[in-house]
């Protein structure tokens, strides 16, 4: 494990010279809840589990395998993994690393539900994880699936894996119904659990073998809790935080494999981290975007992840080098320091809250809502037009696609999100809804604040009911989290446009096409 940073700063070697005389490290592993002050004291007791994952991941690895074993004998050998943020986002890195074939269904849209729900299960196991129990999206995703098992004659109880704390509500009604369960340690966040029963047991039921990954892991984190200048993670939480100015971090993959690592670091630092009108933004691109070839933009870093180092870097870039596994420790444990440097608490997440109580609000009333019809070109290329003048004084653009994530809707997001940033000059980070609610939506509305927001609503050729009893649809449920997050952007003096398609890779040439000069 490496951290490679061109030119260090005094500011730098500062803010390392501080870690290592604090003892953060030795602090941190002594499980020293003050260091984040007072009033982040009673959340970090109960949030530093994480650090002890060597004691039960061999554990959770076996049973995995097990479960694993008696699913192949039974011909079920694909899984579906319903959770948000960091209930889904590790499981489908180490999947994809893993090279093990993997769905993960954290989109409310109805054209994915019913995608994912109407296909034939005769051989498909659905893991469905919450730490909490009470997410809402979770939760419809295991009443659609119920349904579907149900109507495709399949005992659910034989095909639905929950994994969830101890006692939580999902805990009571999986053992009301018989369903396999994972219970996860409780004294772990949910973007700290990648190395806990969220992270390692549905990659395992998938085929993968993560004992090497555990022991990378291990390995990193001995190097990661000393109290010395070569630390890593203390290197790269002092370099990400050495020009006050640079608060968004453009992370690219140097492999196929870390595709998916971008998009776990942005949950585990903006949700951590962007709070108190402070934060480190993460911006998961791909290492052509216009933010890595553009002159150097001084709020931008550029971070690369190779395994192994690779080529010569630039003033504001930093490599980050090492496998999966210890990348996962370095951030975990540099997210911890940023929050120490920053005087904040990384563990908690209040900003999530306020979307989620609009969100319902909005869910209330959303019956009485018509569904309002798709704009057409003119009318997108016309709001395009504005674009320039809604992120005049933003840092930064943020694009929220509320539709399906699929291949073909990443690539069309992907191209939106490169050709904005290069006709608007400034860094666009890109993400479906609800997704990035679970991920950056706490640095939108509890960080800087100095971002600009386009919310892209892709309307389905048809809806489907949440079977729950709640007689709400999963478009309903779409529209209100779209709707809430956008109040409380507004509410919180963020510039916003909504855009309301059918198509999402037509919006994304029309919106662009005032903006090419
Ligand atoms: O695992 P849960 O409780 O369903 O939560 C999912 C995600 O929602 C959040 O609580 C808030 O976004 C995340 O911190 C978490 O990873």
């Amino acid at each position: 494990m490496e951290i490679i940073f061109k030119n260090p700063t005094p500011a730098y070697s500062k803010l390392l010279t501080q870690l290592v005389t604090d003892c953060f490290a030795s602090k941190l592993s002594a499980h020293d809840a003050t260091m984040w002050g007072p009033a982040a004291t009673a959340e970090a007791e109960i949030r530093l589990g994480w650090l002890d994952f060597a004691n039960s991941a061999n554990e959770i690895l076996i049973s995995a395998a097990e479960l694993r074993s008696s699913l192949n004998a039974a011909h079920v050998n694909e899984i579906v993994l319903c959770g948000m943020g960091g209930s889904s986002l590790a499981p489908e890195l180490i999947s994809e690393w893993c090279n093990v074939p993997f769905t993960v269904l954290d989109a409310t849209h109805p054209t994915q539900v019913l995608e994912q729900t109407t296909k034939n299960l005769s051989h498909t196991a659905v893991v469905v994880s919450s730490k909490s129990g009470t997410t809402a999206e979770t939760r419809a995703h295991l009443a659609a699936f119920e349904a579907a098992f149900a109507t495709q004659g399949i005992a659910a109880h034989e095909r639905i894996i929950l994994i969830t704390d101890p006692g939580s509500q999902l805990e009571v009604y999986g053992r009301s119904q018989g369903y396999q369960m994972f219970l996860a340690d409780p004294h772990v966040g949910g973007r700290f659990s990648a190395l806990t029963a969220f992270g390692l047991v549905p990659p395992t039921l998938a085929g993968a073998e993560l004992g090497p990954l555990v022991n990378d892991a291990e390995a990193a984190l001995r190097t990661c809790l000393k109290d010395d200048a070569a630390n890593p993670a203390l290197q790269l939480a002092a370099a990400l935080l050495s020009n006050p100015k640079a608060f968004i971090a453009a992370i690219a993959p140097n492999s196929h494999e870390y595709h998916f690592l971008g998009d776990w670091i942005e949950q585990l630092v903006a949700e951590s981290t962007g709070k108190d009108g402070k934060g480190v933004l993460p911006i998961a691109v791909q290492n052509n975007s216009p933010e890595f070839a553009a002159d150097v933009l001084e709020h931008v870093w550029r971070i690369h992840l190779p395994e192994k180092p690779d080529h010569e870097l630039a003033a504001n870039e930093i490599a980050v080098v090492g496998d999966v596994g210890a990348q996962l420790v370095v951030w975990m444990v540099a997210t911890a320091a940023i929050g120490y440097l920053l005087r904040l608490n990384p563990f908690d997440q209040p900003d999530v809250e306020s979307a989620k109580v609009a969100a319902r609000s909005a869910l209330a009333e959303s019956s009485a809502n018509s569904i309002a019809a798709p704009l057409d070109a003119a009318a997108v290329t016309a709001l395009g037009a504005q674009l320039p003048t809604l992120t005049a004084n933003a840092d930064y653009l943020m694009v929220q696609v509320f539709g399906p994530r699929t291949a073909l809707s990443m690539t069309a997001l992907a191209a939106l999100r490169n050709q904005l940033a290069t006709t608007l000059g400034i860094p666009v980070a890109a993400n479906f809804g609800p997704r990035y609610l679970h991920s950056t939506g706490q640095f939108h509305k509890g960080g800087r604040g100095t971002g600009a927001f386009l919310q892209i609503l892709v309307l389905p050729a048809a809806d489907c009911d949440i079977p729950d009893g709640t007689g709400n649809t999963f478009w309903q449920l779409v529209r209100s989290q779209a709707a809430g997050d956008a109040a409380v952007l507004r509410d919180k003096g963020c510039n916003l446009l909504t855009v309301i398609t059918d198509d999402l890779a037509s919006v994304a040439v029309n919106l662009t096409h005032s903006n090419d000069g």
